[in-house]
């Protein structure tokens, strides 16, 4: 549940410390009961006031017109007081200890930490140490530190910041950013102190508004998110380092632009009453562009800190109708609304959001019995075999007995929807269960006693690659999939278990692919993250993706050559035809089972590549499926709870800018003992050919690659390299668009190539961090 926090101004304090009912409360005590009275739980108050900024001012913005004694009395003050940094009571707004429970304290707005001016931003950020030492001391859990304004210094305020997470523990730094582009580049930055004369050669600290002038960085067009991801990249994507979202700045017009927030650690959101506008009966609404971004922003659960409410800015509800109507869109949340309601994924993974979890090897290890039991909770999986079952039954033309096997029957759920297909059938069916599992067999075995009996059913103990079967089935039963389809090794364990399957026979599952999507997720990337383990950034992990962000979209791109937001890697289909078998029937060596797959990935909006979500989806009968694609799964099979997306990490992020295209190569390689997946990406920018003076052609198509129209060069030497579409990479370098593509604007193809901006490592190369046991 998101927490409610009413902001209090030094103006709102001051105006509580004139009331007469005051007692012995302190204005910010009758604040916080105030508050926590009209139903906030906390206040957020500025830690300082006047008297401290007076006081820094005076110490540290030197007046050159002051007569000398005076300048040399003030620096031996401020000596002093850089020296042992220190408030006096009345310089702070929280002076009793009391006082600090219910507080999240707002950092000096006027601290200039990325002042132009090298002495200011010195004597800022022993202030800002100064302050957060003592929000530290007064036991506080986060504080709140003003946003930078000049963007040229955003790298100085981020190792200002830098420096303070490394020497304070535990507490929390949120950076106040505005949402969206509202920050404009300062010369003379706003905050600075009051006018001052011009400057004096050398000392360049009196004054902050000389700045910027000779061999000074041009301004910079920096988006506000792009700002924070410099803040938090120096910082070294620090645990404690946190985001109050600012809403006060209208929205753009494209909400898909806000979607960068998802992935980042957003601890709390501003709101001012000045971002509401009044409804036609007078009560403060948000405009809708604002609602949707709060229910969306909603499922990371920030605190909201409201504004300017007391100010009666809008003409009915009074202060409460401000977090009435903002609990209102938390309660019509989607994902809130999902979390709440019994059934959902999002139900069901409370808890498990961005967690990470190794993948099942239900091959190498034996599963416990409360793993098969959460397997079995999930209505949706046997409801979709038993249909798949039905529908092959009901197809089948020859008369007679119809046989069936479940190959790794588990526990027996899918043994027990099979007979239930079988009667709603109204077939003469008989059904083997396989199971290699001594510890489940023996529930088999209960089961076959106390439920099915050997009219129906024959159990057999032992790996389906090696075991005999009595007769060939008509019908081959396995739930052998993990989250990218092929990762617990269903080919393989089908490859052996194809034997016992009649010529014509049916498989259920079909066939199974395999997805992938480029993810934004500071979050997961630092779970992920190399200094842990050098093998944990190698390791596919199952998680309920959260706090993420998909970084592509739809768009062919300005090369034209992009495929869609979530693309396919590659296919099982079973029974398979490729694989040379030895007299046995079982495959000679596994190479039939290696994949290869290079995608290309449009990325509208500039962002850090973290890693990549897997997904897959089968086809288990006919048109019955099962599906984890994420814009596939509610159509195919809605609220299936069996299986969280994989995520594949990268050791380091990937910057991309807006309109890069990303070429992601996976390939899934194997030898006799183990499976295993290798991954990397290259970024490029699509440029105009005329600023491009020689390109580097690719060559031939890679005989590796299912998809020859995604398929590029292998990284060469020089920085930047420069390739073409690949498109544009056919003999005679004559453009030819394939039929689908001439849609896509040749002009605007023409006279593009693509200049490359960057690339991952390869991860995970022969399986050396993760792989999973034949
Ligand atoms: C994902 S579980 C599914 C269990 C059950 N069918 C269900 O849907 O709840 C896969 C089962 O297949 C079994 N299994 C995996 N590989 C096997 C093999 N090569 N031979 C026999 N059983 C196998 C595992 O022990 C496990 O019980």
């Amino acid at each position: 549940m998101p927490v409610f926090c009413s902001h209090y101004t030094l103006h709102d304090l001051g105006q509580l410390s004139q009331r007469d009912d005051l007692g012995d409360d302190t204005p910010v005590l009758r604040a916080t009961t105030d508050a926590r009275t009209a139903v906030y739980e906390t206040i957020c108050v500025p830690l300082t006031n006047n008297k401290w900024k007076a006081r820094w001012r005076e110490l540290c913005i030197l007046n050159p017109n002051e007569p000398q004694d005076k300048l040399a009395e003030i620096e031996q003050r401020a000596e002093a007081w850089r020296s042992k940094p220190a408030f006096f009571r009345d310089e702070v707004t929280i002076s009793r200890l009391d006082e600090a429970e219910y507080i999240i304290p707002l950092i000096s707005d006027w601290l200039e930490l990325d002042a132009a001016d090298d002495w200011v931003r010195h004597d800022a950020e022993i202030a800002l140490q100064q302050e957060l030492a003592y929000a530290s001391y007064l036991n506080t859990q986060c504080v709140i530190l003003p946003p930078p304004s000049n963007r040229t210094q955003v790298g100085s305020y981020a190792r200002a910041v830098n420096a303070c997470l490394n020497s304070i523990s535990f507490m929390e730094l949120s950076i106040r950013v505005p949402i969206y582009d509202a920050v404009t580049v300062m010369q003379v930055p706003s905050r600075s102190p009051s006018p001052v004369p011009s400057p004096v050669e050398p000392a360049s600290r009196f004054s902050p508004a000389s700045v910027e002038t000779n061999g000074s960085p041009p301004e910079s067009n920096m988006t506000t998110w792009e700002m924070w991801d410099t803040i938090r990249t120096i910082c070294g994507y620090h645990p404690r380092l946190t985001l109050t979202l600012d809403l006060t700045p209208p929205l753009p017009l494209s909400s898909t632009v806000l979607d960068q927030w998802q992935a980042e650690p957003v601890r709390n959101l501003w709101l001012p009453a000045s971002t509401f506008i009044a409804n036609a009966k007078g009560y403060p609404v948000l405009p809708k562009g604002t609602q949707s971004f709060i229910r969306d922003i909603m499922k990371l659960q920030p605190n909201v800190i409201l504004s300017g409410t007391k100010a009666k800015k809008h003409p009915r509800g009074g202060e409460l109708a401000y977090i009435q109507y903002v609990k209102h869109l938390e309660k019509t949340s989607p994902s809130i609304k999902a979390a709440n309601t019994a059934g959902t994924v999002e139900n069901f993974a409370q808890g498990y959001q961005d967690y990470l979890q190794a993948p099942l090897q239900p091959l190498m290890d034996n599963l416990q019995s409360i793993t098969y039991q959460t397997f079995e909770q999930d209505p949706v999986k046997y409801r979709n075999y038993e249909e798949a079952i039905y529908l092959a039954l009901k197809d089948r033309t020859q008369p007679g007995r119809v046989t069936l096997c479940v190959a790794g029957a588990g526990r027996g759920p899918l043994v027990a929807r099979a007979l239930k297909a079988v009667e709603r059938a109204k077939a003469d069916a008989f059904i083997y269960a396989v199971e290699k599992n001594p510890n489940a067999y023996v529930t088999l075995q209960e089961r076959h006693k106390t439920e099915w009996g050997d009219e129906k059913v024959k159990l057999l103990y032992g790996d389906m690659r090696a075991l005999e079967v009595p007769e060939q089935v008509d019908i081959l039963i396995s739930e052998l999939l993990g989250s990218f389809g092929d990762n617990e090794l269903s080919p393989e364990c089908l490859d052996g278990a194809m034997r016992f399957l009649k010529p014509e026979g049916i498989s259920i599952p079909a066939s199974y692919t395999a997805y992938i999507a480029p993810l934004s997720s500071s979050r997961l990337y630092n779970e992920t993250r190399p200094s842990k383990d050098s093998k944990s950034s190698e390791t596919p992990y199952v998680v309920m993706l959260h706090a993420i962000n998909i970084l592509s979209d739809n768009g062919a791109g300005i090369s034209g050559t992009c495929g869609p937001r979530v693309q396919e890697c590659w296919e099982f289909e079973h029974p398979r035809k490729d694989a040379v078998l030895t007299e046995q029937g079982l495959p000679l060596t596994n190479s039939h089972n290696v994949r290869a797959a290079k995608l290309t990935f449009h990325i509208p909006h500039a962002g850090v590549l973290h890693g990549f979500g897997g997904y897959f989806e089968a086809v288990l009968y006919g048109n019955v499926g099962i599906s984890i694609h994420p814009e596939r799964m509610a159509l195919i099979s809605k609220d299936m709870l069996s299986w969280f997306p994989l995520f594949f990490p990268l050791k380091d992020p990937l910057y991309l800018p807006a309109d890069a295209e990303l070429t992601v190569s996976v390939w899934r390689l194997t030898d006799a003992r183990k499976v295993w997946y290798e991954w990397y990406a290259e970024a490029f920018l699509p440029v105009p050919t005329s600023s491009v003076s020689s390109p580097i052609w690719r060559d031939a198509l890679s005989p590796m690659s299912p998809s020859p129209d995604s398929s590029f060069l292998s990284p060469v030497a020089s920085t930047p390299t420069i390739v073409t579409s690949p498109l544009l990479d056919v003999p005679h370098l004559t453009l030819e668009v394939p039929g689908s593509m001439s849609m896509m604007g040749d002009r605007q193809r023409e006279g593009v190539s693509l200049v490359k901006i960057s690339q991952t490592a390869l991860h995970n190369p022969g399986g050396r961090s993760s792989w999973i046991g034949l």
